[in-house]
């Protein structure tokens, strides 16, 4: 069994319009996405502003009212459960967000900051509270005196760590990332990750991470799923992802990876120009007659693609003869 198993998941806000501000049609922002996380794997979930990764992470944490579909964690679909019932679920899984500025509270010190899931869901005195929180602090590398500062006294990436203690301080199984680096600069953003890998080695967590750039989570994930317009049109390993993609969405996704190595830009960008090609003249093949993407066709074990059959495996015919 895995740790969590989403299924056919969706979420549809209403737009409501005219006099009587009747609904008259939906923004289908999750719209039927299916996908389990192991224990103690990164799964990445990536796409474009809009494709709905963030909605997908609140409805996983519970943020998010769904629509239909079901949310397995343990085996037990917590869309199902009453608020009573889901304490456990809400405390074994967490949530770090992107703005670390908005998302911990300006007026609060660090120390209650990372105490208040501490005080929600376990009972401790004021001591143990005190040692945990320290502990907390030293296991993402920031000094005992942080317990005093507000959150502006700390630079974006230490209040990231910041967010990243908090998350953790109830033992979680699970923490949904929601960008977690994206508002960081590049060096800041590989020390964050570093704490959260470590993290996840020494406690064995679970983590959900959601992003635009498929840059970032290749050095995180073992699986990955690609989101456009509210479903997936790519799911495989990292190897399939990044090594054979089929999709022409996960190819434009690929080739928007920032360059690092200066004697490769000409060549990156001559692909860069040649998946753009495709994207704008051939963009029907990959998407149906109403321009949504196509429903999921397994073409390996592990590799699934949102395209008619013939062309998902003629696809994947040329992509290993290209290998060859
Ligand atoms: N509360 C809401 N009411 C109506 N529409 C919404 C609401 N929240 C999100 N949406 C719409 O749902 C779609 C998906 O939004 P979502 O924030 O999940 O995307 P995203 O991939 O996380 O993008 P970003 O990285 O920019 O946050 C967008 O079209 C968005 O405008």
């Amino acid at each position: 069994m895995s740790l969590i198993e989403i299924k056919d998941l969706k979420v549809h806000y209403p737009i409501r319009s005219g006099f009587w501000n009747r609904v008259t049609d939906s923004v289908k922002a999750v719209d039927g996405i299916t996908f389990n996380i192991e224990a103690g794997e990164t799964y990445g979930l990536v796409g474009e502003s809009g494709s709905g990764k963030s909605t997908t992470g609140k409805s996983v944490v519970g943020l998010e009212k769904v629509t239909s579909g079901s949310i397995l964690y343990q085996g037990k679909d917590i869309t199902q459960r009453r608020n009573r019932q889901l304490l456990d679920y809400n405390r074994d899984v967490q949530m770090i967000f992107q703005d670390s500025l908005s998302s911990l509270n300006p007026r609060k010190r660090i120390e209650d900051i990372i105490a208040e899931p501490l005080r929600n869901f376990e009972h401790l005195t004021k001591d143990q509270e005190k040692l945990r929180v320290l502990q907390l602090l030293d296991i993402v590398g920031l000094d005992a005196d942080a317990l005093y500062k507000y959150p502006h006294q700390f630079s974006g990436g230490q209040r990231q760590r910041i967010g990243v203690a908090r998350a953790v301080a109830t033992n979680p199984k699970l923490i949904i990332a929601d960008e977690p680096v994206s508002a960081l600069d590049l060096s800041v953003q590989a020390q964050v990750l570093n704490f959260m890998k470590k993290i996840q080695r020494d406690f064995g967590i679970s983590y959900l991470f959601i992003s635009h750039d498929l840059g970032v989570v290749r050095h995180m994930c073992t699986n990955i799923a690609i989101m456009n317009r509210g479903r997936l049109v790519e799911v495989g390993t990292r190897d399939d992802i990044y090594n054979h993609p089929l999709h022409i969405y996960t190819k434009r996704l690929l080739a928007a990876i920032p360059d690092v190595n200066v004697s490769e830009r000409a060549a990156h960008r001559a692909m860069r120009q040649k998946v753009e090609q495709i994207y704008q003249s051939n963009r029907h093949d990959y998407y149906d007659d109403t321009g949504e993407a196509y429903p999921l066709v397994q073409v390996s074990p592990t590799h699934s693609v949102a395209l008619p059959p013939e062309l998902a495996h003629q696809l994947l015919a040329q992509e290993s003869e290209a290998q060859d």
